[in-house]
């Protein structure tokens, strides 16, 4: 019988699939994104309200496009073989080389959708908010890049080494003076040093990159997993709130 599993598939503009290489431990039948796909249901004024104008006196982050890779060179995607690990036979990523405070790691790259519950995939564990006023979120349950591999902290380590920021990329765009635009992305980096410095070495080659997803993720998790009877995501969800 032929396998129901879909090879994994590669959407880039820019270069013809057999050029583009997949990271190293992609997962079979997810596509491999080098930018954001879009739903049918963002309107082309959310996707305007998406960008903004090149500005000199901007306070946002800004990631160049010389910065962004595909695959990433900051990181490498590994099957997790520790069964100590709570996500142990799952995927995670890890530091390619050391990476300072504060520096840019990837972008987390998915679908974009509006949080309109027919436009939402409510079973997806990858679904991110891009933009609460515009009421858009990115989902990587079926598509992305190596940062839909990102774990939680909990029960892995005291606490985070990176965390979710928001900020824009720059991309060509022929209708605007100078010939780029900034485009809003989420996007994964190191935590800052702290005041005290505490978090100054930032992270070493072969750490895992962690992230918190925030205790709510987890409760609604639970209260999915209560709802569904699925006693394997209720015992990860509570040894997480543990953590
Ligand atoms: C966005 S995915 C993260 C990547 C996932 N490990 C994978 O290989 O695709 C979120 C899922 O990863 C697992 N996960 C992430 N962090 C975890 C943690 N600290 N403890 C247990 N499971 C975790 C859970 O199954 C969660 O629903």
């Amino acid at each position: 019988m032929p396998s129901k599993i879909k090879p994994a598939v590669l959407v880039t503009e820019e270069q013809p699939l057999e050029e583009q290489k997949l990271p190293q431990n992609w997962p079979e039948g997810i596509t491999y994104l080098t930018d954001h796909t879009y739903s049918d249901a963002v309107t082309t004024e959310q996707k305007t309200a998406l960008s903004r104008t090149l500005s000199d006196d901007a306070t946002w982050i800004q990631v160049r496009a010389s910065e962004i890779e595909s695959p990433s060179k900051n990181v490498e995607i590994k099957v997790i073989t520790d069964e100590k690990h709570p996500a142990c036979g799952q995927r995670g990523i890890f530091a390619a080389h050391s990476l300072i405070p504060d520096s840019f790691i990837l972008l987390y790259l998915g679908h974009v959708h509006t949080n309109a519950l027919s436009d939402t995939d409510s079973k997806s564990d990858y679904d991110l908010n891009l933009d609460g006023e515009l009421g858009l979120s990115v989902d990587g349950v079926n598509s992305g890049n190596e940062s839909r591999h990102a774990n939680d902290y909990r029960g892995i380590s005291e606490r985070p080494n990176a965390e979710f920021r928001d900020c824009y990329v720059q991309v060509p765009s022929a209708r605007r003076a100078g010939g780029m635009k900034w485009e809003r992305r989420v996007a994964i980096f190191v935590l800052s040093a702290g005041n005290a410095g505490k978090r100054k070495a930032g992270i070493k080659a072969g750490e895992e990159i962690l992230v918190n997803y925030g205790k709510s993720y987890w409760e609604a998790r639970k209260r999915i997993a209560s709802f569904r009877h699925d006693e394997a995501m209720l015992k990860i969800a509570s040894l997480a709130l543990e953590g």
